[in-house]
């Protein structure tokens, strides 16, 4: 059987404004299994970037449940816990790489092991075979802004997969790219998935990444309409007529 390592269970969102309320999530639920790539599709102002923001303690639901690994998630969204969660459970990657523009590769990528008080030999252990394994080695004294897009996105997503996490959080994480570079971004991402049976939620408006991913959910007005097992290149044209679809019948 397979290991589920995020539970999302009935998760609402919503915003209370002044004078309207907004309902960004209405009751979102789906399991994400160890090593497996979801990307998530959908409509503007759908509530993907609710649910990354949600998922990543970054905002609390208003109710609904994530559990992760098995751990609940009702103490994750007060401070200082959403920290130390953020920190021990999430890899999280941009479009804009959000990279620390006055440190070098390496210590960009090494980050997240300083943060958790990690010792100066396991960090330059890991941390030299991560660079490695990003092929930066030739750049790791290099500031970012000396690289291109696609290595800035490799630092990124070094950085977020160094320590360990459960889950890589991503969003429009090839916004940035042109269509080769963004090929073998997501092709490091796929290799890294296999090698370290990583777990990867993916927000995207590009159906080309969808096709990398083992699963699609389509978001509309805060729920998931839809939701497809993909296997290959073969199903590009499958997933943009799904994702046309379902903008079709939003416009209509
Ligand atoms: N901080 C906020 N306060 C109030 N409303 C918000 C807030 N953030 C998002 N919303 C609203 O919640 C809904 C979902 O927004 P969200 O950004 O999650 O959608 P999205 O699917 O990521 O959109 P896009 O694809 O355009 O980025 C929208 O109606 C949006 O206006």
């Amino acid at each position: 059987m397979r290991k589920v390592i995020l539970e999302v269970d009935n998760l609402v969102k919503t915003y209370k404004g002044k004078e309207v309320e907004i309902e960004a999530l209405k009751g979102i639920s789906f399991n994400l299994y160890a090593g497996e790539f979801v990307a998530i599709m959908g409509t503007s102002g759908s509530g993907k970037s609710t649910l990354l923001n949600v998922l990543g303690a970054l905002d609390e639901p208003t109710s609904g449940h994530i559990r992760l690994n098995g751990v609940n998630s009702e103490d994750f969204f007060v401070e200082p816990k959403a920290t130390d969660y953020r920190r021990e459970n999430i890899g999280f990657i941009f479009q804009a790489y959000n990279l620390l523009k006055d440190l070098t590769v390496e210590e960009n990528i090494s980050l997240p092991l300083l943060l958790k008080n990690e010792s100066k030999e396991t960090i330059d252990r890991k941390t030299a075979n991560m660079i490695e394994r990003m092929g930066l080695t030739k750049w790791k004294k290099h500031r970012p802004v000396q690289l291109s897009g696609g290595q800035q996105q490799r630092i990124a997503i070094g950085r977020a997969l160094i320590g360990d996490p459960p889950i890589l959080l991503a969003d429009e994480l090839t916004g940035n790219l042109d269509a080769n570079t963004s090929s073998e971004i997501l092709d490091v991402l796929t290799s890294m998935k296999k090698e370290l049976n990583q777990s990867i939620l993916v927000v995207t408006h590009d159906s080309k990444v969808a096709t990398y991913a083992d699963r699609v959910l389509f978001f509309h007005d805060g729920k998931i309409t839809n939701e497809y097992e993909c296997s290959g290149d073969k199903d590009l044209e499958k997933i943009m007529k799904i994702s046309q679809d379902i903008l079709k019948g939003a416009n209509e």
